[in-house]
């Protein structure tokens, strides 16, 4: 049996009289990549300071690395890194000199922490920057120089806490690789939060947390298939009696809207050949989606997931306190 990482049970934390994390429950299999997404105000952050005992759980208890938050948070805080979504770097320091800094808070000792600062730097690909100013470096440079730092202290759980966010698209797939091949090589558990859904497709794990509580947890796959469905968008000659054709010829409610007529069906593959030749209208294009993690929140929770750059709360804000 896989050994667990990170568990919650019944995990609360109030803000006033308002539960920001509402009997949260979580179980992340150890050496996994486990995707945290939820729309903005779901918890996510709440949750993340709670598991790496920046904020202490109302009620609830949780355990990280096999040591409990509450009552042995120093064992906790020697297992973890975090890197904060917001840039905690100096960058007046060289790439170096900030993880030197971390290495001294960390407590490592001088001989130590020159070792793993260089193996750091050389698994992020970062070695031949070593003396150059933060200033100097782009923002994915920047990001990787923050998981360089989340690592220093050797840790089994990595928090990240959307790591990706205000990328492009390139520098994302990149970082994305240096977490995949840090995960292969060291094994550690990456824990990350994101409300993208295309970024939590990569995971082992997701748990889609909304209000405060997981609504459902598995791998995307395992997510998908309770939708099981495929989204077929088509377009006709004439889509109004296509419509209408759908229901009587093939028993299929199909909806009709400015871009075609979209219908939902267990098999698109197998549906299209049969609507080519049995609709009795052109056929002018025809596309076929697999269902999205989009759909799988859409089905649990009523909603769309609300893409937004508004982040009052972040793990970087609430991390202040212990620069
Ligand atoms: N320090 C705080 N004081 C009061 N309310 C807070 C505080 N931090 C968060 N909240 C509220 O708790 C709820 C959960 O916030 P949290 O930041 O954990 O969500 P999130 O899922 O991380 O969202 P985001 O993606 O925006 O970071 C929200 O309603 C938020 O407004």
């Amino acid at each position: 049996m896989t050994a667990t990482a990170i568990r919650a049970e019944a995990l609360y934390a109030f803000y006033g009289t308002h539960p920001a994390v509402n009997g949260l429950e979580l179980a992340v299999p150890e050496g996994s990549t486990f995707g945290f997404l939820g729309p903005n105000g779901a918890g996510k952050t709440t949750t993340i300071s709670m598991l790496t005992t920046l904020l202490k759980p109302t009620a609830g208890r949780a355990e990280v690395a096999g040591f409990d938050v509450a009552t042995q948070p120093a064992e906790v805080r020697r297992r973890i890194g975090i890197v904060f979504q917001e840039s905690t770097l100096d960058q007046e320091l060289t790439a170096t000199e900030n993880l030197r800094f971390q290495a001294d808070l960390c407590g490592l000792p001088r001989h130590e922490s020159r070792t793993a600062i260089a193996a750091m730097l050389d698994l992020m690909e970062l070695s031949e920057r070593s003396r150059v100013p933060v200033r100097q470096f782009s923002t994915g440079l920047r990001r990787r120089l923050e998981i360089a730092r989340g690592l220093l202290g050797a840790p089994r759980v990595l928090f990240l806490d959307e790591p990706t966010t205000g990328l492009d698209a390139q520098t994302r797939a990149a970082v994305w690789d240096h977490l995949d091949r840090l995960r292969r090589e060291q094994g550690i558990t990456l824990f990350f939060t994101t409300h993208q859904l295309e970024e939590a497709e990569h995971c082992d794990e997701v748990a889609i947390v909304d209000r405060g509580k997981v609504i459902t947890q598995g791998t995307p796959a395992e997510l998908k298939s309770v939708i099981g469905s495929d989204l077929v968008m088509l377009s006709t000659e004439d889509d109004v009696r296509a419509v209408d054709t759908l229901a009587e010829r093939f028993g299929l409610a199909a909806e009709l809207t400015p871009d075609g007529i979209l219908l939902r069906v267990a098999n698109g593959a197998a549906l299209v050949p049969r609507l080519c030749t049995d609709l009795g209208l052109t056929v002018r294009s025809v596309s076929i989606a697999p269902p999205t993690l989009d759909d799988v929140f859409l089905h649990h929770t009523g909603s769309e997931i609300r893409e937004s750059t508004a982040n009052a709360h972040t793990l970087g804000t609430l991390g202040e306190g212990l620069r």
